[in-house]
C-alpha cells in the first residue's frame, strides 16, 4: 500500500512536470510564429542553421551529460523542426514508396511534422525540386560499403538544384515477411544495394532462395505484404508501415553500414560555421596535370578535400565530371578565393551548394 502511495505521488509530480513542459512547448511555438512574422517583414529566410546549432550546443553544455545526449538532441530536433514548420509548411520529396531508408532519413532531418511526397525515382525527386513543386528533396548519395549512388550524381548534371544539407543514417537491414517464418520465404526482394550489402548472409542462410531486385526497399516491403512467400530486406519503418514480421534483424555483412543522404532545394542556407561545399568540375582532359592543378589550388589554401568522385559525361566518350566536397562555406573568404580560381582553370565549374556538415547536426535516434 505504502509503495503504491509513493508511486502515485511521484506520478502526480510527473503529471505536473508534463503539464509544465506542454505549456512551455505551446509558448515556444508562439515565439517561433512571432519570429516567423518578423522574418516575413524583412524577407529573411525562415531556416537559420547557425541559430539552431547554437541552441543544441548551449543545451548540451547546460545538460552536463545528465539527460542522455542522443535523446536530448532528438527531442529538441523534433521541437525545433515543429517550430520551424509553424513558420512555413515544408513539403519534402523522397524516393518512395513509404518507409524507404530515404523516407527515414527525411524524417530524421525534417521531423515528423513535415509533409512527405513519395516519388518513383531519384530523377523525379530532382525534377520536383527544380520545378519548385516541393520545398526540398532528399536523395541517397553514398553508402559506406557500396560507394556512390550514381543516379544521384548523374541527376546533379541534369537538374538545376542546390544542396541544402546532408544527413547520415546508420543502416540496419532486416529480413521481414508476413508470417515471420523463414520457411515461408521463396524469394527475397529488395533494392540492389541492400541485396549487395547482405550477399554473404543470404548465401549462407538462404542459399537456394532466389533474389529479386526492385526499385526500393519500400517496394520490396509492399510486395512482401501482398505475398506470403516473398521476404523483403527493409527498414524498421517498413515493418510498421506494412505490418510485417521480423524474421532476422541486422543481416548486413559488415558493421558500421551508413548511408549519407543529401537534402536538395533551390537555395543553400547561410554559413553556420561548420559547413561543407560541393562542386562539380569539368577538366581540360588534354592538358597534363589538370586534376593536379585543381588539387593544388585547394592544398595551397589548406582547404580540406573530403571527397572526390568522377562520373562519365553521357554521350561524350571518355569525358568526365568530378564531384568534390570541401570543408567550408562559399562565404568563407578562403573558399570563395579558391573557387574563383577553379572557375578560371576548369572547363566546367558549378557550385552545387554550401551546407551544414552532418556531424555537427547529428540528430540521433530513428536509425
Ligand atoms: O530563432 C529563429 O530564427 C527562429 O525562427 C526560431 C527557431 C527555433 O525554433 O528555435 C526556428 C527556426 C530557425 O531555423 C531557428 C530557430
Amino acid at each position: 500500500m505504502g509503495d503504491k502511495q509513493t508511486i502515485s505521488e511521484v506520478r502526480n509530480r510527473i503529471d505536473a512536470i508534463d503539464n509544465n513542459i506542454l505549456e512551455l512547448l505551446k509558448e515556444r511555438l508562439e515565439c517561433a510564429k512571432a519570429i516567423g512574422r518578423l522574418k516575413d517583414e524583412t524577407s529573411r529566410a525562415k531556416w537559420d542553421p547557425l541559430r539552431e546549432r547554437e541552441i543544441y550546443e548551449r543545451l548540451l553544455c547546460d545538460n552536463k551529460g545528465v539527460f542522455p545526449e542522443q535523446a536530448l538532441r532528438s527531442i529538441f530536433h523534433e521541437i525545433i523542426t515543429t517550430c520551424r514548420l509553424s513558420q512555413k509548411k515544408i513539403e519534402v520529396a523522397y524516393l518512395g514508396p513509404e518507409a524507404t531508408f530515404t523516407h527515414l532519413a527525411g524524417v530524421k532531418y525534417f521531423g515528423q511534422s513535415a509533409s512527405y511526397k513519395a516519388m518513383e525515382s531519384i530523377d523525379e525527386v530532382f525534377n520536383e525540386v527544380e520545378k519548385k513543386r516541393v520545398n526540398y528533396g532528399i536523395v541517397p548519395v553514398e553508402n559506406s560499403i557500396e560507394g556512390a549512388v550514381f543516379s544521384t550524381l548523374d541527376s546533379f548534371m541534369k537538374y538545376n538544384v542546390k544542396i541544402c544539407g546532408e544527413v547520415q543514417l546508420p543502416i540496419t537491414h532486416n529480413l521481414v515477411c508476413r508470417s515471420g517464418n523463414i520457411e515461408d520465404i521463396q524469394t527475397v526482394a529488395s533494392h540492389a544495394q541492400p541485396l549487395a550489402q547482405c550477399r554473404e548472409w543470404l548465401k549462407k542462410n538462404l542459399p537456394d532462395v532466389p533474389t529479386l531486385q526492385v526499385f526500393s526497399t519500400g517496394a520490396a516491403a509492399q510486395m512482401a505484404a501482398n505475398n506470403p512467400n516473398i521476404g523483403a530486406i527493409a527498414s524498421s519503418l517498413a515493418i510498421k508501415t506494412y505490418e510485417l514480421q521480423v524474421v532476422v534483424k541486422g543481416i548486413e555483412d559488415y558493421q558500421g553500414n551508413t548511408t549519407r543522404f543529401l537534402v536538395i532545394g533551390n537555395q543553400s542556407p547561410d554559413r553556420c560555421g561548420s559547413d561543407k561545399t560541393s562542386l562539380l568540375l569539368g577538366l581540360l582532359v588534354n592538358r597534363p596535370g589538370a586534376l593536379n592543378e585543381v588539387l593544388t589550388v585547394l592544398a595551397t589554401r589548406n582547404i580540406d578535400l573530403t571527397k572526390i568522385e568522377s562520373r562519365p559525361i553521357k554521350g561524350k566518350q571518355w569525358k568526365y565530371l568530378f564531384f568534390l566536397d570541401i570543408a567550408g562555406h562559399i562565404d568563407d573568404p578562403i573558399i570563395r578565393e579558391g573557387c574563383d580560381i577553379l572557375k578560371q582553370i576548369c572547363a566546367y565549374y558549378e557550385w552545387l551548394g554550401s551546407y551544414p556538415r552532418a556531424d555537427t547536426i547529428d540528430l540521433g535516434g530513428n536509425g
